[in-house]
């Protein structure tokens, strides 16, 4: 689909696009005192704040409701902080455009309904209100492009994207898995579109919001949404991610954006580098070829004997073996598992279609 995307924020020369501020709106005066708290760090592109909160289970605060609309009113007025809330419903959008909010966001549980994203973008049409759009709960990048699609086809051209990571069943120290991948498949699909890394629901605590706020910079991100309440202890969502302003002006400090790409004299060497690289990379996929040639014969051979083409106690000691030789060249248990599982799968996949034959 053609597009012409532009910016919903605009950069400021230096430093990544910060959007923060509590995860819910509680009271006036705890929104009050958080954007204020954040103008003063003269660093913040917007202020957020959830006034509906999708909770996964009824019973939990399920936000002020559009009374918070009017909270967040007063922060632009008295702080100048530009403002962006959470919809999920054609009522929301309706409440936020009538008071004046300057974004809006889908969040990932609205993402992953078409039906919902449909309504939303229903209702944003005629307007030219810039929207955000989390991805959705489960890594299907087709949902995130799709509701990326619908809002544009509303008539919406200031679009961007917030990572907020993936559910994940397994054992993790994320609250989200981060898939980085993804992302940057999204990046490539989207290359217009600005794309913001929400650290906050990525690790669900707040000692590793840094570590990943920096990895989605060394990324090429153009900024990031975090939770900062002036009192993350007692916050009515979300308080185990959440930092002060203080902490959050810390953070700020410390990170370090990077160069989209390298300047005229530095890629001399750097295209010598790639070039090296290149060889490498058609190395290994000689020896790859070499490989699936000898799955092959291995293929033949056991068509002509009827063998099962899975043999797990040789792919097993193959998984060992090769763990052992990678730590030993610096790759990670991670990466070499993942390799070898395609790898394997390839080599089946010949075998596959040689007895199948
Ligand atoms: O050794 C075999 O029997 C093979 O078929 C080769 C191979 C491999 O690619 O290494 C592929 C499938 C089996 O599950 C085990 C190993």
């Amino acid at each position: 689909m053609e597009m012409n995307i532009k910016k919903v924020l605009t950069p400021t020369p230096g430093r990544g696009l910060v959007i923060a501020g509590p995860c819910s709106a509680e009271t006036e005066g705890q929104v009050m005192q958080c954007a204020k708290d954040l103008a003063k760090l003269n660093q913040v592109d917007l202020f957020r704040s959830g006034i509906w909160k999708p909770r996964t289970r009824p019973g939990s605060f399920e936000g002020v409701g559009k009374e918070g609309l009017q909270w967040l009113k007063r922060v632009k007025e008295e702080t100048g902080l530009r403002t962006t809330t959470e919809v999920a419903k054609a009522s929301h959008v309706y409440d936020c455009l009538k008071a004046g909010i300057d974004v809006l966001w889908l969040g990932a549980r609205t993402t992953v309904n078409p039906f919902s994203v449909q309504e939303v973008a229903d209702a944003l049409s005629g307007t030219d209100i810039p929207v955000l759009i989390k991805n959705p709960i489960n890594p299907d990048l087709g949902l995130w492009q799709g509701a990326v699609e619908r809002i544009y086809k509303a008539g919406i051209t200031r679009i961007g994207l917030i990572h907020r990571g993936f559910s994940y069943h397994g054992k993790t120290s994320y609250r989200n898995v981060p898939r980085w991948q993804m992302a940057i498949e999204m990046k490539r699909k989207f290359p217009d579109l600005q794309m913001f890394v929400d650290n906050s629901h990525i690790c669900g605590r707040r000692d590793t919001l840094q570590e990943v706020a920096q990895e989605a910079l060394n990324l090429n991100y153009d900024g990031l949404m975090t939770e900062v309440h002036p009192r993350p202890d007692e916050a009515w969502s979300d308080a185990a991610q959440q930092i002060t302003p203080e902490v959050f002006g810390e953070m700020l400090q410390n990170l370090r954006l990077r160069k989209p790409t390298a300047d005229e004299v530095e890629m001399a060497d750097l295209i010598e580098l790639r070039r090296q690289i290149d060889e490498v990379d058609s190395d290994l996929i000689g020896m790859l070829g070499k490989r699936m040639q000898l799955a092959d014969s291995i293929g033949e051979f056991k068509a002509a004997r009827n063998i099962a083409v899975l043999q797990s106690d040789r792919w097993e000691a193959i998984m060992a073996e090769a763990a052992k030789a990678g730590a030993k060249h610096g790759l990670s248990e991670e990466f070499m598992k993942s390799y070898l599982r395609a790898v394997h799968q390839e080599s089946i996949d010949h075998q596959d279609a040689i007895v199948n034959r």
